[in-house]
Order: structure tokens, then sequence, then C-alpha cells
């Protein structure tokens, strides 16, 4: 079985693509970009800024599928400018304090919209 999941609480999609899809155990994000749930883009903003929206709205979603960011398996994360890692690296610890998920983090050409990152994971719920 698939669920597809949507909430108001993070952003609308900006492409052909689902919130997140959802097996009964597992959850998985789209890639979330730094864009608020009203649809404002903070692709200007400084790259903890981008980070810390882009894993609040991972959070808001994986909460309308009943799970949490201790759920969190792997996390992958995106990023425009490789250089960016330690300011993306330091917001990231403040959302995955104890027992972190694995992480890819990888430096690509370029992001959706302009952004500076972009994470998506999977979680079990
Ligand atoms: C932002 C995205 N996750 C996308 O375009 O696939």
């Amino acid at each position: 079985m698939k669920d597809i999941v949507h909430t108001d609480d993070a952003p609308a999609a900006v492409g052909a693509y689902s919130q997140a899809t959802a097996t009964d155990d597992l959850v998985f994000t789209a890639g979330q970009i730094p864009l608020t749930p009203d649809g404002e883009l903070l692709d200007d903003a400084p790259v903890a800024t981008q980070t810390e929206q882009a894993l609040a709205n991972v959070a808001a979603v994986l909460d309308e599928a009943g799970a949490g960011m201790d759920d969190v398996l792997k996390v992958t994360v995106f990023l425009d400018d490789i250089d960016d890692f330690d300011a993306m690296n330091d917001t990231y610890a403040d959302f995955f304090d104890e027992e972190p998920p694995a992480r890819s983090a990888v430096g690509v050409d370029a992001l959706p919209k302009g952004v500076a990152v972009e994470i998506e994971a999977v979680a079990v719920r």
C-alpha cells in the first residue's frame, strides 16, 4: 500500500511530486527546499537559515505521516556549494543531537529555485 502524505504545515510541491509517500512502516519525504509553508522562498537567506527551513519542512511532513525526527533512518543533503558544508552541518546538528541518522551530503551543480540546500529523509513510523 502506498500512502500520499500532504500537510499545509509544509510548502506545497514545486513540481510533479508529493511531499512524502509512505508504506505502513516507512516514510520517504521529497527533497525539501527552503520554502516556507506560505510559499516564501528563502533563496537569499544564509545557509543556516535555509537548512533550518528545509529541516522544519521535513519535520512537518514526517509529523503528518505519524513520524518524528527521532524516527529518521537516513538523510540526504544536497548542497549547491559544498563549501557550505560546515554552515549546514552546524544547523543540522541542532535537529539531530542524539543518535543522528545515517546521512549523505553531496555537492551538486544546481538546485531547484536557485536554493542552496535541499534535504530529504527516510523514516520509520
Ligand atoms: C524540490 C523537489 N523535491 C523537486 O523538485 O523534486
